[in-house]
């Protein structure tokens, strides 16, 4: 399978403020690049602090690009998201529309919760005990015919893919803003490296809309 992550952050490093809200950081340049990277993959991932803050549908992504790679019959990509107990809300935009969503769940889901969400209309997947594996769940949707995920956050989601080694590229926006806040999330959040920091190549430097596009290969 292939990781990219993509996320814009503040001049800071910020991917919101310490409200939570969404912001909209990048321009409608970087939308549509957003869109683009979109269409060239297989699925989506968010994970289910994203859901609770911002509520993504998901769905939009460039469709022109995705038939031109993909050809004529491409369905849309698939939307996935990462949520050991099932705290989707059954109303979410995520489970809402055609393309098939997948929640990435573990044994600490209550089964009312894991019912609930099949019942709207989500496939399921347990993996992980407390928490989601990300290893073993990312295995699992590679057997439904996912083999190139695009994930767009949040910070936690993103430092535990770094901790789990499965990011093989990034791109970040940095955009013209300063958000500020010691409690706001981070392009990669949870616990942090204290030793042996994943190390990144950078592959390409793109001005766009009032910031700059970052692209880098993990090593
Ligand atoms: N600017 C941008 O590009 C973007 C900004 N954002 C912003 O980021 C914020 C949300 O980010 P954040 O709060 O970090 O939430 P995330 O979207 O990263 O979701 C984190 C949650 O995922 C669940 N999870 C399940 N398994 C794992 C695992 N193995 N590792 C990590 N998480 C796991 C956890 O909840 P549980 O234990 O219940 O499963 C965890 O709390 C919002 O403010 C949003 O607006 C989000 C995306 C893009
Ligand atoms: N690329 C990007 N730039 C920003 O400025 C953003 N605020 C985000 N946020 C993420 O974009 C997704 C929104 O999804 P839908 O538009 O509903 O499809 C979601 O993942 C946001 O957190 N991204």
């Amino acid at each position: 399978m292939h990781v990219s992550v993509n996320a814009a952050v503040s001049a800071d490093g910020k991917l919101s403020s310490r409200r939570r809200e969404q912001i909209a950081i990048s321009g409608d340049d970087d939308f549509a690049r957003v869109d683009r990277l979109r269409a060239e993959s297989d699925a989506v991932v968010v994970g289910v602090g994203t859901v609770l803050a911002d509520d993504p549908s998901l769905v939009r992504y460039d469709e022109t690009h995705r038939t031109s790679i993909r050809g004529e019959t491409a369905s849309p990509p698939a939307r996935v998201v990462v949520d050991s107990s099932c705290r989707t809300p059954t109303n979410a935009a995520i489970l809402a529309g055609d393309p098939e969503t997948y929640v990435l769940t573990s044994d600490a889901a209550p089964e009312s919760r894991l019912t609930a969400l099949r019942d709207a209309g989500a496939t399921a997947l347990v993996a992980g005990e407390e928490r989601v594996d990300l290893t073993d769940a990312f295995a699992a949707i590679e057997t439904h015919g996912i083999e190139r995920v695009m994930v767009e956050g949040g910070g936690e989601l993103i430092f535990s893919l770094f901790k789990a080694a499965l990011v093989d590229e990034i791109t970040v926006y940095i955009g013209n803003t300063v958000i500020g806040g010691r409690d706001a999330p981070t392009l990669a959040d949870g616990d942090g490296f204290v030793e042996a920091f994943p190390e990144l190549e950078l592959t390409s430097v793109e001005r766009i809309d009032s910031g700059v596009v970052l692209a880098w290969h993990v090593s």
